[in-house]
């Protein structure tokens, strides 16, 4: 573990995930800072973990070896001109904003700067995250090595040769939790209308969802498709429902869904 002093900008749901598995990975809380307009955030991440707070931007970057710019994509620009009298020669930036390139932060700090754009999901907070990475041609092994370490506290990685490599890891990693959230809530809907009660009902579809995420991740050798078809019994249950998704062109959905998660980031590129 290193023992680079960390510094979050910003203190939402997203760094409390990435504090979180440091913490619980053994990354001392004192070497941890984040920042916040508001307190209530910084109160409970200071109860939590003991790391260290301040609502001064500038001050905690400056005390930091490392800045993870952890605030909403369209505050990114003014948060970091904000923070342009820091000197940042020595120091690595992570951000984990989606769709801003990673080109465009040297004009928001005006100076050159190192930066590794990081693209985290929330599992994090229970080390079961899955973030990608990508780094601009002028950052060195050991800056890779320092952002690798931080976001393997979390779970696991896979760097990317480029920025369209991040908005593919959006699609499947960063956004895709909530699309895991989304199913379940409608298959527990429709169980409690059908007479269950809500709390046996979301008991038994999320563990059917851990099951299956394990089946998959214990069984790399079969496909996704082999694991489904081990469930469905010729003329049985499971084929009914199958198909049902089916006709409602369930690949299709997916595929669009994941294709307009991908256009919003470039447009964000745009936008920010
Ligand atoms: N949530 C997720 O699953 C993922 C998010 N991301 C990225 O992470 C980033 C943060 O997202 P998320 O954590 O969900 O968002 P949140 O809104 O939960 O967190 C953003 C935080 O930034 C704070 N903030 C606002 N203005 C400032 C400022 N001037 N200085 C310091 N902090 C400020 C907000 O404070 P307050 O609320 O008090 O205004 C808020 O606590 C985004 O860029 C997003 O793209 C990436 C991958 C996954
Ligand atoms: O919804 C978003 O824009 C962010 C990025 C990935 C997950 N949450």
């Amino acid at each position: 573990m290193t023992s680079n002093k960390i510094c979050f900008i910003g203190a939402g749901n997203m760094s409390r995930s990435i504090i979180s598995g440091l913490v619980n990975s053994g990354y001392q809380p004192e070497l941890i800072e984040a920042t916040n307009p508001s307190t209530p955030k910084l109160d409970a991440l200071k109860a939590d973990f003991a790391i260290n707070t301040s609502s001064d931007n500038s001050a905690a970057a400056a005390r930091a070896d490392v800045i993870i710019l952890s605030v909403k994509p369209q505050l990114m620009q003014q948060v970091c001109e904000a923070m342009s009298g820091v000197d940042f020669s020595n120091k690595l930036i992570i951000t984990i904003a989606a769709g801003i390139p990673a080109a465009r932060y040297q004009d928001y700090f005006g100076q050159p700067i190192q930066l590794i754009r990081v693209m985290p999901n929330t599992p994090m907070q229970i080390g079961a995250g899955m973030s990608g990475l990508y780094a601009p041609a002028n950052i060195n092994d050991e800056q890779k090595a320092i952002a690798e370490v931080i976001v393997k506290t979390g779970g696991d990685a896979v760097w990317v040769d480029d920025e369209h490599g991040l908005n593919l890891v959006i699609a499947l990693a960063g956004s895709s939790p909530a699309y895991f959230f989304l199913f379940v809530e409608g298959m527990v809907d429709a169980a409690t209308q059908m007479g269950m009660d809500a709390e046996k009902a979301r008991q038994l579809a999320q563990q059917a969802a851990f099951g299956a995420a394990r089946m998959l991740i214990e069984n790399p050798q079969l496909s996704a498709a082999q694991l489904r078809q081990n469930v469905t019994s010729k003329g049985g249950t499971t084929h009914e429902a199958v198909e049902t998704f089916k006709q409602g062109d369930l690949p299709g959905l997916t595929a669009k869904a994941m294709a307009n998660c991908i256009a919003r980031a470039e447009e964000m590129a745009k936008q920010f």
